[in-house]
Parts: C-alpha cells; sequence; structure tokens
C-alpha cells in the first residue's frame, strides 16, 4: 500500500524562558494511503505536538515529515501551502467562525483558495448535504449543537478536496452518542472519498470503533504502533497495556487462578474482541498466551486468558465472549 505520510526520527523541543520542553523524542511512523490510523496517549504525551508536526503547523526541531515523499522541510513556501490544503484538520472545539452562518463558515477556505463565490456556495451546499445538514445552511454555529458544529466543521475541512483529515481530540467534547455518530460520519467519509484520517484521542473507545491502525506515544516517545488488533489483543509496552486495560494490566490485580482458552475461529480479525470484552466488563483480563493468525483478513487460532477473581465479572466475561460464537473452554489447573 502506498505510504502517505512518513514519520522520521521527528523530535520537537519546546524552549521557553525558564525551562525547556522535549515534547516529542525520535518518532517514526508510517500511514498508508486510505487508513483510519489513531494516535492515543495519555494528557501530555506529545498527541497534539505530533498531529501539528503533520502539516508543519509545528515545525519539528529535529528529523523529516514527508507527505506523499515529499519532505515539508525542503519545499519552498507555495508548494508548502499548497501542500497544507490537502491536509485538513478539525478540532476539539470546533473553530468555527461565530460571526458567518454555517454556508458561509464552509465556503471560507474556498474564498481564501480563490474560488468564485457562486461557485463557492454552490461546493458548501453539496458538502452540507455530505454531512447532513442542509437544513442548517443559514444558521449560526451558536445555534448549533456540539455535533452539528463538528459537522459543518468537518464539511469545511472537506471543502479543498483534501487528501488527509487530521482530527485533534475531535470527539472529545461530544456525549458518547454524538461521538458514534461522527466517527460513523469520518469512517464514510473516508470510504467514500479514500481520505486518510489521523486521529488524536485519548479514549480508547474511539479508536476501537473506528480506526484501522494505532500508535501509542507515551511520554513524546513512541511506544508501540501496529494493527488495532494486534495492540488491543497483545499490548506489549507498559504504556499499552495502561490503555488497553485501563488500570495498568497489572498483573498484581490478577490474582486469580481462573484461566480460560479461547478460540477463534472465522472470527472476523477487525474486532478487538479482548479489548472490546474489557472495556465492556470494566476489568482487566491477563493474556497468558496468545497464538493467532491472520488468514485473509480472518484470525484463526487460540487464546489463553486469565479472569479476575471477581466471579460475577468472570462469569461475564465468559458470556460475553460465548455470545460472540467464541469457543470457551475453562482450565482448572492451567500453569502459564
Ligand atoms: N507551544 C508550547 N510551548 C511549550 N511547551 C509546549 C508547547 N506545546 C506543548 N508543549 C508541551 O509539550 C508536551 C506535550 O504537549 P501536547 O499538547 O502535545 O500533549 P497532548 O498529548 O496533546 O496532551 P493533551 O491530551 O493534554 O492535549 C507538554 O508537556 C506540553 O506542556
Amino acid at each position: 500500500m502506498e505510504t502517505i505520510i512518513q514519520v522520521k526520527d521527528v523530535g520537537k523541543t519546546f524552549i521557553g524562558k525558564d525551562n525547556t520542553v522535549e515534547a516529542l523524542k525520535g518518532i517514526n511512523l508510517e500511514i498508508h494511503k486510505g487508513e483510519i490510523y489513531g494516535i492515543i496517549g495519555m494528557s501530555g504525551a506529545g498527541k497534539s505536538t505530533l498531529v501539528r508536526c503533520l502539516n508543519f503547523l509545528e515545525k519539528p526541531t529535529t528529523g523529516t515529515v514527508m507527505i506523499e515523499g515529499k519532505d515539508l522541510a525542503g519545499l519552498p513556501e507555495n508548494e508548502l501551502r499548497r501542500t497544507r490544503t490537502q491536509i485538513a484538520m478539525i478540532f476539539q472545539h470546533f473553530n468555527l467562525l461565530m460571526q458567518r452562518t454555517v454556508l458561509d463558515n464552509i465556503c471560507f477556505p474556498l474564498e481564501i483558495t480563490g474560488q468564485k463565490k457562486k461557485e463557492a456556495r454552490s461546493r458548501a451546499k453539496e458538502l452540507l448535504e455530505i454531512v447532513g445538514l442542509s437544513e442548517k445552511a443559514k444558521a449560526y454555529p451558536a445555534q448549533l449543537s456540539g455535533g452539528q458544529k463538528q459537522r459543518v466543521a468537518i464539511a469545511r475541512a472537506l471543502a479543498t478536496n483534501p487528501k488527509i483529515l487530521l482530527c485533534d481530540e475531535a470527539t472529545s467534547a461530544l456525549d458518547p452518542t454524538t461521538t458514534k455518530s461522527i466517527l460513523a460520519l469520518l469512517k464514510d467519509i473516508n470510504e467514500k472519498y479514500g481520505i486518510t484520517i489521523v486521529i488524536i484521542t485519548h479514549e480508547m473507545a474511539v479508536v476501537q470503533e473506528i480506526c484501522t491502525h494505532v500508535a501509542i506515544i507515551d511520554g513524546g516517545t513512541l511506544a508501540e504502533t501496529g494493527t488495532v488488533e494486534e495492540v488491543f489483543t497483545r499490548p506489549q509496552t507498559p504504556a499499552a497495556k495502561a490503555l488497553v486495560f485501563q488500570n495498568g494490566g497489572n498483573h498484581e490485580q490478577m490474582r486469580g487462578k481462573r484461566c480460560i482458552r479461547i478460540v477463534f475461529k472465522d472470527h472476523s480479525s477487525f474486532e478487538p474482541v479482548i479489548a472490546n470484552m474489557v472495556l465492556e466488563c470494566k476489568a482487566p483480563a491477563n493474556i497468558l498466551l496468545a497464538d493467532t493468525k491472520d488468514i485473509g483478513g480472518v484470525a484463526h487460532g487460540q487464546m489463553i486468558l486469565q479472569l479476575p477473581e471477581d466471579e460475577i465479572i468472570a462469569r461475564k466475561m465468559i458470556h460475553y465472549l460465548k455470545e460472540r460464537k467464541l469457543e470457551v473452554e475453562e482450565l482448572s489447573n492451567y500453569v502459564g
């Protein structure tokens, strides 16, 4: 698959009057065309800084960012500007122009690129239809709900036909139902228009919902990258385990001896079953052994899980897995 974003050894240091912050250190990332790539990490991990480096809103102190093979640092100003128009961005707080109507907000980037007013308005109307807000064309942002504002921001971001859409905590100010609908819209846009999407978030549920790939960033460094399924089912690093199992995947909390063997057959590899189970049951499960193979996008294999001591939660987990048509076998004396 074609690489669209390549980040090589990127570092970013902020030098202040009294202190120096190394926000990013030696980041390497490769994002392919058409992927929905999640970048997740705790507050202060460096997510926003990284995403801002992808469109040179922030210039990296070291390393290179390449968009479609072009090193952004080497581009003359006008070409950098052109490349930037292909990288749109949406934000947590929408950043709409409050004095302009919804339609005029969407026209704004088109006017900047010199499009005629009439053409801009007709394109803006098309975009409003895509995001399902045609009836709000004449409304002002203050008259919209959070989800509607984000839809306008998405329409505005798409106005210049970008190849990449960067989303910086785009659903963090929204309730769970609205979040789901915005994520569904993003997925639809990704599928219909082939736009590569990079999602910055601190919420695992967002990654789980729509991302194909994920990078975990921790203290300015990249802890782990992989497909969502890989990282969710077999997190390798403490940072990844902390996010996947919410409370650290701490072995001390796993005193329960109850182990089960799950056999995967013909199960979609894109549904991170274990991670979903952990999220649903709000308790960690320890993966003692995982032997899965991806055959044509379908996972086959087995996994041995140690369940929590709490009988009710353990039952709930077994029930969850059985409901998903997985073969579950209880192991009385498993020694990992
Ligand atoms: N312009 C700046 N000047 C100085 N320090 C900065 C600047 N921007 C970010 N930082 C610092 O860099 C580190 C990473 O910040 P960043 O905003 O990228 O993290 P984040 O993972 O996006 O966090 P959050 O989820 O809380 O927004 C923090 O320690 C932050 O204080």
